[in-house]
């Protein structure tokens, strides 16, 4: 299990919590290279700061009719660190992070934040983390400052504070032209970066992002990129999925890889590297996805030579 030292080269995955996905066990792991990278557990304990790790998962579990979404994960993420959780498109990164931040019931498993059961101790959970969901609803009727004004007071924050912080987040992420607008009236990327001002205002000391960087034109990318960085500066701890390996590898120090429901590696960057020129070599590796056609088979495809 990922909360006892294990031995590189062996991931062992929790059993199913009933008899259901018993056959997912029979599977093959993946690349080997997962195997012989993960390093959670023992990285841990090997320099991090002492004190319960960010995050720690044990057996989870999620089924959606017959599809394992995730598959028995066990993971422990570091405090204090940059961390990005990849994987292909349906790997689970959506379903893990909303049942680690208490969004989603899982069937089975364990997941404690800051050493907080997540199931049995919401409250404080809660109060230490910051959440940026995929598909992120808002007030769509309130206008970007009422909605942190209304999120800070939920959050527990005087009301002076809350302006204060309100006005600064604001400005930092180039929103303050539009405060007055209403949400339901913001872009894309504004939108993203109003879900990121809500999910900081009370400083959290974990934050979680789905896709923080989608949709986002270079110039709020840069912007959100300097917010966070500042704030992991801080000793806080972000974790945010993303499918953009370039980002991953120069934003941060620890990832995740996830395939099909289960963790192909973890660890610092440059371990799950490994020998790869780049993060994206290794990604493909893990996944399996190396020297997968191009679509040899569209022989029809090709408008440009009619
Ligand atoms: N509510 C749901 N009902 C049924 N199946 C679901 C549901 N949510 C997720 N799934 C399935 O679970 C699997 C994992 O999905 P998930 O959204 O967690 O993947 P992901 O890694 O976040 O993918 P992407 O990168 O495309 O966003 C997929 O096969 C998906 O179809």
């Amino acid at each position: 299990m990922a909360n006892e030292p294990e031995h590189i080269g062996q991931r062992s995955e929790s059993a199913p919590p009933e008899n259901g996905a018993a056959t997912s066990q029979g599977e093959p792991q993946g690349a080997s290279r997962g195997d012989a990278v993960q390093g959670g557990a023992t990285a841990v304990g090997g320099g991090a700061a002492a004190g319960p790790p960010a995050v720690r998962i044990q057996g989870l579990w999620k089924k959606f009719g017959d599809q394992i979404a995730v598959n028995g994960i066990d993971l422990t993420l570091p405090a204090g660190r940059f961390i990005g959780l990849v994987g292909p498109n349906g790997a689970g990164k959506t379903t893990t992070l909303s049942m680690v931040t208490g969004l989603l019931r899982p069937d089975a498993g364990v997941v404690e934040i800051g050493g907080h059961d997540v199931w049995r101790d919401p409250v404080a959970v809660k109060s230490r983390i910051g959440v940026l969901p995929e598909g992120l609803r808002l007030f769509e009727r309130l206008s970007g400052r009422e909605l942190l004004g209304y999120m800070g007071r939920l959050r527990g924050l005087p009301g002076d504070e809350v302006d204060k912080r309100a006005g600064q987040l604001l400005d930092v992420l180039d929103l303050a032209g539009s405060q007055n607008k209403l949400v339901v009236d913001y872009s894309t990327g504004m939108r993203k970066k109003i879900g990121l001002a809500a999910a900081l205002l009370h400083n959290p000391e974990i934050l979680f992002l789905d896709e923080p960087f989608e949709g986002v034109d270079p110039v709020s990318a840069q912007t959100i990129r300097g917010v966070l960085e500042r704030y992991t500066a801080s000793g806080a701890t972000v974790i945010f999925s993303s499918h953009v390996m370039e980002l991953v590898e120069s934003l941060c120090d620890w990832v995740a890889v996830m395939a099909g429901g289960r963790i192909r590696a973890d660890g610092p960057i440059a371990q799950v590297r490994g020998d790869a020129p780049s993060l994206q070599n290794a990604f493909l590796e893990l996944v399996g996805a190396q020297g997968r056609g191009a679509g040899q088979n569209l022989d029809w495809l090709g408008g440009g030579a009619r």
